[in-house]
């Protein structure tokens, strides 16, 4: 673990007419760590990572990256500053393979006159898709297939791949292993796991607490739109998370 903050949003404020899903939320990632972000229903968790990634404007508030002020008013200029999101609804297409869901929306063309018309060269990029899913420890029995015929756990890690391969900083993961089985979900942790110790600042959104603890270096938890409470994994039991969530353990002070 390090000390170095790489991700510092500080009283992210956000409103939705009359609502106010933030109330002055802060929040915090370390590059080569897990940060899981916990908080009961409506605590104000996606929204915090949507402000976080570009999808939304904060109301105020400052988000800095490596110490410096950024201003993130779409996905595209997060993506450039190296923040990626893998979404909780797969964001993969069905009828494409593996490689290509990869390199969706970023494909590579022919160096050729056959480039600039468009071609794909599906071969590099395959290379490379191999080389990615093996670096990520993605097993896939076949890369030739389309995603849709893969199991839930295999399409869910090529998601996460597809993220993780493009982010140089932060992946956010809005419930990644929602919906899929014991097995499937161990081989979405290990994946990432694999992230983390590429150096790249992992923020988990999850409701599994045992998953929490196994697989997050730190813990912050989210209350009524605001930060009430953080925890180093190791020292944390579930029934710390439990009462911080709930509100019968007010930690404010220590967050
Ligand atoms: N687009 C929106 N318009 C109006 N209110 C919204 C909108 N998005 C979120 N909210 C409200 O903001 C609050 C926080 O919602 P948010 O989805 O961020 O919570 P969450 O912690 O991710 O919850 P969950 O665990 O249920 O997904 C809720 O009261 C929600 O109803």
């Amino acid at each position: 673990m390090t000390d170095a903050v790489l991700l510092d949003a500080q009283n992210i404020v956000k409103h939705y007419g009359s609502v106010e899903a933030l109330r002055g939320a802060s929040f915090q990632a370390r590059a080569g760590e897990v940060t899981a972000l916990i908080g009961d229903n409506g605590a104000g968790k996606s929204t915090l990572i949507k402000c976080l990634s570009g999808a939304e404007q904060p109301s105020s508030g400052r988000i800095l990256l490596d110490g410096e002020q950024v201003h993130l008013d779409t996905p595209t200029t997060a993506r450039r500053m190296g923040i990626e999101t893998v979404y909780q609804d797969l964001a993969v297409a069905p009828e494409l393979d593996p490689a290509a869901n990869l390199f969706l929306g970023r494909e590579i063309h022919r160096r050729s006159i056959l480039g600039k018309l468009g071609m794909l060269d599906k071969a590099e990029m395959r290379r490379q898709a191999v080389e990615e899913f093996k670096r990520l420890g993605v097993t896939l029995q076949s890369t030739d297939v389309p995603i849709g015929s893969l199991s839930g756990g295999q399409r869910q890690s090529v998601a996460v791949a597809r993220s993780v391969v493009w982010a140089s900083k932060v992946v956010f993961m809005d419930e990644p292993t929602a919906a899929l089985g014991v097995v499937q979900r161990e081989r979405v942790l290990d994946v990432i796991r694999r992230v983390r110790d590429q150096g790249i600042a992992v923020v988990l959104i999850s409701h599994n607490m045992p998953e929490v603890l196994s697989v997050s270096d730190r813990i912050e938890v989210l209350r009524l739109g605001t930060r009430v409470a953080r925890f180093q994994a190791a020292d944390t039991k579930l029934e710390d998370l439990v009462a911080a969530m709930t509100g019968a353990l007010t930690q404010e002070e220590a967050a």
